[in-house]
């Protein structure tokens, strides 16, 4: 079980012929993924406003890895024509972007006006890929909400954010829509809610003083329900827009991200598989309850009570049903072990499952370790997932939406040393692997987009570590190289 070292052996045996595209239905859609915030830069021009992850960037350098922010990122924002040609190059049918709420409305609201040369970046974006024959999936909310919004009434911690991100989503249909077939309303709410909010992690970095994360003020056993309970209405209602006014002209899809890693029981006792069960249900089942039927999971009501928000009976029926597919981001597994929950400690998102989680069993680590503390290499855990999801969840419509490693950033290395990232072409060939496997075995996937097509802004990694099948060089002005694994893809999504 050694870290998955990056620039190690060349691999024998990962030949696309006996696994490539032709390995997966007809139609299967294969694409890259991206977020506004990690990759445009371009954060203070044409008109963008101030997100979040603007703000706590430069307020709290000190919470991102290297003191780094998305200021120019890879500067997707001047160079987008450069990275569709990459696509294309590839030879990948879709691509997974995000829109910049602040670039499309500065000010949050729509009554402070629709940035043009926002919006106009984003047609740009569109119609190059379209020219290039590449299906844009937008998501409409990568966690970089508009600053203003954050400031007025404390964004998703309110319900005010619902009306304010129905009418950001509505600018899009109208100006995007007729192009744009496939919308993802949020990406990784679980992310936005337990990042945000319980271990402050991730922008707006709130969390309870006791848990000492260094945290501006929270309440990790309170408001990470609160916002997890708005992004459910917020994303309910943008659902309910589209449908109402927008599906039937523009005959496109909605849906949303979740993301989950699998979730193993430390040993077969009992408790320990009832405890990886309350895993899953804290991390998918808190979203993936709710929109399948319109309820929080009944292991999430009894054990946190009073502090979990409940649903309307007028929420529950718009919540419920409100997606035509599933996006689901995958990554790696925890091995879940049962944690009896003492009184005395004030209660907290992060232990109300009562389930330690870990990346070790008896000093044994899950699987290889990648550069992110918390990804370790668990390949089967995408068939795992998806069978679960496939059972419990009605058998939806769902795309891969990410998917993907990292390795250290080691610039000091040669550069050709740098690009020989044969770790990622086995991390991808053994999830395709069983990804290819759950669709045998009756699984409705769709599509699969790997995370990412270039290295970029790691959130609170910033640049220290590279997720990119393409490697851009931080210190010669973000000029772009293939890595081993883009070649390997290339030669996997060969068409003919
Ligand atoms: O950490 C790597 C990537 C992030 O860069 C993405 O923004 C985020 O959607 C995500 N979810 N899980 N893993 N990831």
């Amino acid at each position: 079980h050694c870290k998955a070292e990056h620039g190690a052996f060349k691999p024998a045996g990962y030949d696309t012929v006996s696994l490539n595209r032709s390995s997966f239905p007809a139609g299967f859609l294969f694409g890259t993924a991206s977020a506004a915030y990690q990759y445009e830069g371009a954060a203070n021009e044409d008109g963008r406003g101030p997100s979040i992850w603007d703000y706590f960037t430069h307020k709290y350098p000190g919470k991102i890895a290297d003191g780094s922010n998305g200021d120019v990122a890879v500067d997707s924002y001047h160079r987008y024509k450069e990275d569709v040609g990459i696509m294309k190059e590839m030879g990948l049918d879709a691509y997974r972007f995000s829109i910049s709420w602040s670039r499309v409305l500065p000010k949050g609201k729509l009554e402070g006006g629709i940035n043009k040369e926002g919006v106009k970046y984003y047609n740009n974006l569109i119609n190059e890929l379209l020219a290039h024959g590449i299906q844009p999936f937008v998501t409409l909310f990568h966690w970089d909400l508009p600053q203003a919004l954050e400031e007025e009434y404390g964004g998703f911690l309110s319900s005010h954010v619902v009306d304010d991100f129905r009418d950001y989503v509505e600018v899009c249909f109208k100006e995007f829509g007729d192009r744009v077939k496939h919308w993802i309303t949020l990406n990784e709410p679980w992310s936005y809610a337990s990042g945000g909010y319980a271990n402050g992690q991730l922008a707006p970095g709130r969390c309870s003083d006791w848990q000492m994360l260094n945290c501006t003020g929270g309440n990790s056993g309170t408001e990470p329900y609160i916002v997890g309970h708005n992004e459910l209405l917020a994303h309910a209602a943008a659902v309910k827009l589209y449908r109402d006014k927008y599906q039937a002209s523009q005959k496109g899809a909605i849906g949303i991200t979740l993301v989950s890693h699998w979730m193993v029981p430390y040993s077969d006792a009992k408790h320990n598989q009832n405890a990886a069960l309350r895993a899953l249900d804290w991390m998918l089942g808190w979203f993936l309850n709710p929109i399948t039927y319109g309820n929080y999971p009944h292991s999430m009501r009894s054990l946190i009570g009073k502090r979990l928000p409940k649903f309307t009976r007028e929420q529950s029926l718009m919540v419920k049903g409100s997606f035509d597919f599933l996006g689901l981001n995958y990554y790696t597994a925890n091995y879940a072990k049962y944690m009896p929950h003492s009184n005395d400690l004030s209660s907290s998102y992060l232990t109300d499952a009562r389930a330690n989680l870990s990346t070790e069993r008896n000093g044994i680590p899950i699987g290889p370790g990648a550069a992110s503390s918390w990804l370790y290499v668990y390949p089967s855990g995408i068939q795992s997932l998806l069978m679960y999801v496939k059972t419990k969840y009605q058998n939806p419509l769902i795309y891969i939406t990410e998917n993907g490693i990292d390795e250290f950033n080691n610039s000091t290395l040669p550069l050709e040393q740098q690009l020989a990232d044969y770790m990622r072409i086995d991390y991808y060939y053994h999830h395709l692997s069983y990804l290819r496997k759950a669709i045998k075995d009756g699984v409705n996937v769709k599509g699969y987009f790997a995370w990412s097509l270039l290295d970029n802004f790691e959130w609170s990694s910033g640049y220290t570590v590279r997720f990119g099948i393409n490697y851009v060089d931080y210190k010669n002005g973000l000029k772009r190289y293939p890595k081993q694994s883009a070649i390997w893809f290339k030669s996997f999504l060969d068409k003919f």
